[in-house]
């Protein structure tokens, strides 16, 4: 199951995503916003988080803007590891070396086909379970 979460910035985005999820046949829960109303981002940033970190959800996308505010927030709670791509190396390299548990995207920023193929590259991609990253992601946690 895939949390998704947005603000008005991201709506746009968050409804193409939910189309191409549900052409794949993924799972997902939507977390809101609904509508394209001006709202505040820290909201769904931790009704995402808390899916993730619960473990309802496996993994979580959000989206606002730039990706940026929505990612600030949600890497402030604990065991969250959000990662900000706007392209599908650093999507792939963020699942394999940092285990990141949420991808943020700016809906501003980045044009729908080239998101949705963020979007593939972060589901599909496992984490490494290297020893090196997962050392630093232990770090990152203390
Ligand atoms: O947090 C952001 C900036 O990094 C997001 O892009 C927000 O979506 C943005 O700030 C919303 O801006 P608005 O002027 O209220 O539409």
């Amino acid at each position: 199951m895939i949390a998704l979460g947005c603000d008005h910035g991201g709506y746009e985005l968050k409804q193409e995503i939910i189309k191409h999820l549900e052409g794949k046949g993924v799972a997902y829960k939507d977390y809101g916003t609904y509508t394209e109303e001006s709202c505040d981002y820290p909201v769904y940033a931790k009704k995402v988080a808390e899916a993730v970190l619960s473990k309802e959800c496996e993994l979580g996308i959000l989206i606002c803007g730039t990706g940026i505010g929505i990612s600030i927030t949600a890497n402030k709670i604990k065991g969250i590891r959000a990662a900000l791509c706007h392209d599908c190396f650093s999507a792939e390299a963020t699942r394999q070396h940092n285990d990141a548990n949420i991808l943020a995207l700016g809906g501003r920023v980045v044009g729908v086909g080239h998101a949705l193929k963020i979007v593939d590259t972060f589901l599909d991609t496992p984490f490494s379970q290297d020893e090196r990253h997962i050392r630093r992601i232990s770090q990152i946690e203390d």
